[in-house]
């Protein structure tokens, strides 16, 4: 296929600075070379312009509201650009905030798509049940037409529609829900398997559910919002929110080989690599196994 890579260099979904350097040190880490080297035709697209918003106060809880509204909108509309040229659109973090115009933006080309969220966290917050108003704890409660009426029209979203419905999200790798996302997960009955159901089921039949789950006919583009900290911390240590007992190397692997098999993979967003945490080991850990990661969505099998 082709991919076309496409750097989100954004930090203004949360409070700690260094995610704006994720693809820097992703790409450093080869990442285009990687894949093409697995016989894909690779484009990297350069990175997304970041707005920066002067006086940009809270609203509703909300941080920093301008600055992520406004680029998620340039997200958007360059995502939508890659995918009319590229077959597949690789993004880099970039806090998860930016899923918000990654959706927004392949739901323009692929409105049939399905989310896959490979997340420790829901991010289903709206900005009245979250506790920190990190906007990257919120990005599917703008992107979910059953939450329109609970989100505020926030300022610099005005842009934005709601383009998916809850029962085309599944969940893995989930171990640290708030209880408003909790709510929000039952009240519409999104899929959601934590890592309790990972060692219940084993990731295989997970990975079998969550499909069947949002595309039974096996036909629908899919969305995988890759968070690195899904991951156990010993894997991927260098990210925002780090949260003990994740998945393993082989059990991501897994759900990667498993998603490419699909053959309708439309988007990979690789969100909350942040290089200033941790040591300069930890850095490279976490970069050198997001990579592998990755390099299994395409067609880099164990099995050879
Ligand atoms: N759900 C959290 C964390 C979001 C993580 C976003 B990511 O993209 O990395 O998945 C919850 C934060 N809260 C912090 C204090 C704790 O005591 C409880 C959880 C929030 O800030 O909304
Ligand atoms: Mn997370
Ligand atoms: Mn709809
Ligand atoms: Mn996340």
């Amino acid at each position: 296929e082709r991919i076309g890579v496409l750097g989100i260099p954004f930090s203004k979904g949360q409070s700690r600075v260094g995610t704006e350097y994720g693809p820097e040190v992703l790409r450093n880490g080869g990442i285009v070379r990687k894949l093409q080297n697995l016989g894909c035709h690779v484009k990297d697209h350069g990175d997304v312009e970041v707005i920066h918003v002067e006086n940009d106060d809270p609203e509703e809880n909300a941080k920093n509201p301008r600055t992520v509204g406004q680029t998620s909108k340039l997200i958007a509309d360059k995502v939508e650009q890659v995918l009319r040229s590229d077959d597949i659109c690789v993004t880099l973090g970039g806090d998860h905030s930016m899923a918000i115009g990654c959706i927004a933006g392949n739901a323009r080309v692929e409105p049939d798509l399905v989310v896959l969220w490979i997340d420790a966290h829901a991010d289903i917050n709206t900005p009245m049940t979250s506790d920190s108003g990190n906007i990257h704890g919120m990005p599917l409660s703008f992107l979910v037409h059953e939450l329109e009426s609970y989100v505020p029209k926030l300022p610099g979203f005005e842009w934005l529609s709601p383009c998916i419905h809850a029962k085309d999200i599944a969940y893995i790798g989930l171990r640290d829900v708030d209880a408003g996302e909790r709510k929000i997960i039952e009240k519409f009955g999104i899929t959601a398997f934590s890592m309790q159901e990972v060692d219940k089921y084993g990731i295989n039949e997970v990975v079998e559910r969550a499909l069947r789950a949002v595309d039974p006919e096996g036909k629908r583009p899919i969305h995988l919002s890759f968070d690195v900290d899904a991951m156990d911390p010993t894997l991927t240590p260098s990210t925002g929110t780090p949260v003990i007992g994740g998945l393993s190397l082989r059990e991501t692997y897994y759900i990667a080989e498993e998603v490419a098999r699909t053959g309708r993979l439309s988007m990979v967003d690789v969100a909350e690599v942040n290089p200033l945490l941790g040591d300069d080991k930890d850095k490279k850990l976490t970069v050198d196994m997001t990579i592998s990661v990755i390099q299994r969505f395409f067609g880099n099998r164990r099995g050879g």
